[in-house]
């Protein structure tokens, strides 16, 4: 009889990550602990967002974030379950939020780890029920145990990261994570409630087709990046671009392919948050091979200098993001 047809493979989530503890000799469960919190947000998120369609959490929530975007009710809905998550977990002393101007100290000053998360990313498409993404970071914190956190906790390169991954809620919803040994994915069983372990040890492609880009902003780019998409279509590359980072990032991780966000004259210094956008997809690319950089440089070797920072993102493919990379460097000397 042919089991491949009749069972789930892989193991769930909650088993990988106990395995995975014994990697690190003084391992003490809190990470385990945390990723596991976030897991469980992410379920209670993706149920609220297979209902989006209906009337009482679709729509705008009629205020609006740091960055001057109108927040959804989804966005503020999937900030309030993250964060209630990761203060009741206990395993967090700050969280910076995309949904929220300042660090958010949750009271739990004996944890040790700082959370960034952009609860829900590609808020563009929640009412089209295109997919959607949770993106977070996890970091120790700086400032000693036992004291209040303070900003310095959170404004730390990206190479600094202990953790990082994304929920995407798409077809499937899937659960893709690293803690610096490699990229695995978890797609979630509905019937079961559990994640089961469907991508172990993802890597990237060197060179891919694919380009994902928003080249409605085509004038306001770069000469090196115009020049770069030029040639992609000479190239006869194939454009695909959802609109939501995670979902774009993913199928790019999967097949191979770039995602450029550059600087537009509506965003001098680029779209995508540094904190809780670039730094998370970039840790996870250059853990299955690929790179990350904003044309002058590695994004995990920026200094942030603010909560909210932006920042150009080229991320994928090594092949095609060196390609992007020369041509910027060009362009700036
Ligand atoms: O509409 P644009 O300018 O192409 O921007 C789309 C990009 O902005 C984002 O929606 C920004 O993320 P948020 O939805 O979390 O604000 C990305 O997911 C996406 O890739
Ligand atoms: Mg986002
Ligand atoms: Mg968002």
């Amino acid at each position: 009889m042919n089991d491949q047809l009749a069972l789930p493979v892989g193991i769930t989530l909650d088993r990988f990550i106990m395995r995975n503890e014994a990697d690190f000799p003084f391992a003490t469960g809190e990470l385990s602990q945390l990723l596991r919190d976030i897991a469980l947000a992410g379920k209670i998120v993706n149920r609220d967002i297979n209902r989006g369609g209906l009337a009482d959490i679709s729509g705008q929530f009629g205020s609006q974030n740091i960055q001057g975007e109108q927040q959804m009710k989804l966005d503020v809905i999937a900030n309030i379950r993250f964060i209630r998550a990761l203060k009741n977990g206990g395993e967090v002393c700050a969280i910076i939020s995309e949904e929220d101007p300042e660090l958010l100290a949750t009271g739990n000053n004996k944890a040790k780890y700082v959370v960034a998360i952009d609860p829900l990313d590609g808020s563009s498409n929640i009412d089209s029920n295109v997919s959607v993404g949770t993106i977070f970071s996890i970091y120790r914190r700086l400032t000693p145990m036992g004291t209040e956190p303070n900003i310095n906790d959170a404004l730390q390169k990206g190479r600094m990261q202990v953790a990082a991954g994304y929920i995407l809620y798409g077809s499937s919803t899937m659960l893709v994570y690293t803690t610096g040994r490699g990229v695995n994915g978890f797609t979630y069983d509905y019937s079961l409630g559990e994640f089961f372990l469907s991508h172990p040890q993802v890597k990237t492609a060197a060179m891919g087709d694919t380009y994902s880009c928003n080249e409605g902003n085509m004038d306001d780019f770069p000469a090196s990046i115009q020049q770069y998409l030029h040639k992609c279509k000479g190239q006869r590359l194939t454009g695909r671009y959802i609109g939501s980072l995670v979902a774009d990032f993913h199928r790019n991780l999967l097949k191979g392919g770039v995602y450029l966000y550059p600087s537009t004259t509506k965003n001098p210094t680029g779209k995508l948050r540094l904190l809780y956008e670039c730094f998370p997809l970039a840790f996870i690319i250059e853990q299955a091979g690929g790179i990350a950089c904003d044309g002058k440089g590695r994004i995990l070797d920026i200094m942030p200098s603010s909560l909210h920072q932006r920042s150009p993102l080229y991320i994928g493919s090594t092949k095609m993001v060196e390609d992007i990379y020369s041509l910027c460097f060009a362009d700036a000397s």
